[in-house]
């Protein structure tokens, strides 16, 4: 395999102050390295912070065909906050076409693997590539807790995305009919309820059709109409090709949605395969009866690892 580096961060600049991007939006002010093995900078393209921390990426040609249509690769992933292991030998691959969720309890490291993946935060031991085509925008991402400057309409802050990857107010437009938000491509989107910020954030993931979608929790503070609707763009983004990975508590929703589970655990993978193949080894009906009799420890109290700050 051929290799070759550039300096990702200036690929795009970031948004000025007097932008629409997202303020607390990783992909604008995350200040940490990040260091993937990839066609591309995952999400560099739509807003790195391009500051002194920007990312070093290695370009990977002459990638192996056989894995041609997993898109991305993560291999025996350990991150650590400080001292504070989190991930311990995470490996997966996030194939084309399917849906791949990650569940698991409070603060078993689902956010953390999801950034290292999307290339976000650079995993402190093994490998992340991405292996997809080198197109405008290979990774779209939603933060966990997506946040927009205030000031500026819904339409007028995608469409500052948008055109960042040759999209216009058309397409913007299409996006929010897509998550169910046309009505409010008017409305400040400091003025939106949170449920409504997370589908602007769904929408700015999707902008620029990446190849791969990373969900960090779309259903999250949704109504029940919504989610479904949010899960159903899953399905539909994966069945036209994309990769979609995402978290969610919401195992119901995983159960009937997903191709692909990993059930992650004290930062360690205890579960993977396709729902109906967890449902058969471990011998229960129901997603939420498998994530009850594999995790550890006690359901109802928050493992934390480390001290507390
Ligand atoms: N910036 C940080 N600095 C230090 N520790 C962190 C940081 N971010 C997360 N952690 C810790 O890492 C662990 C994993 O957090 P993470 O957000 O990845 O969990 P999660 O599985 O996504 O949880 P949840 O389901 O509650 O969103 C937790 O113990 C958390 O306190």
């Amino acid at each position: 395999m051929t290799t070759e580096r550039y300096d990702s961060g200036r690929t795009n600049q970031p948004p000025t102050d007097d932008g629409p991007a997202a303020d607390s939006d990783p992909a604008v002010t995350d200040g940490s390295g990040v260091r993937v093995t990839s066609d591309r900078a995952p999400d560099a393209d739509l807003a790195t912070d391009g500051g002194p921390e920007a990312a070093d990426v290695t370009l990977a040609a002459d990638r192996d065909a056989a894995s041609s249509d997993v898109l991305l690769n993560a291999s025996s992933v350990a991150f650590a906050y400080g001292d504070v292991q989190v991930l311990d030998d995470v490996s997966v691959t996030v194939p084309a076409g399917d849906v791949t969720a990650l569940i698991g309890p409070n603060g078993a490291g689902k956010t953390t693997l999801l950034r290292a993946l999307a290339g976000l935060h650079e995993a402190t031991g093994g490998t992340v590539e991405y292996l997809g085509p080198d197109v405008p925008r290979p990774i779209g991402y939603l933060p966990q807790r997506p946040s927009f400057r205030p000031g500026f309409t819904v339409v007028e802050t995608l469409e500052f995305y948008a055109s960042l990857v040759g999209e216009d107010r058309e397409d913007v437009l299409n996006r929010l009919d897509r998550v169910g938000l046309r009505a409010a491509a008017e409305r400040r989107v400091g003025a939106l309820s949170g449920g409504m910020t997370r589908l602007v954030g769904i929408a700015q993931a999707i902008i620029g059709d990446p190849t791969v979608v990373v969900l960090d929790e779309p259903a999250s503070g949704l109504d029940p109409g919504m989610s479904t609707r949010v899960f159903d763009i899953a399905r539909d983004l994966a069945d036209r090709g994309t990769a979609v990975l995402l978290t969610s508590h919401d195992l119901a929703f995983v159960e009937r949605t997903a191709d692909q589970v990993l059930l992650l655990d004290d930062g360690v993978v205890t579960e993977r395969g396709h729902p109906e193949e967890i449902l058969d080894r471990i011998g229960v009906d129901t997603l939420q009866e498998a994530y009850e009799a594999s995790v550890t420890g006690d359901l109802q109290q928050v493992r934390v690892r480390g001290e507390s700050a």
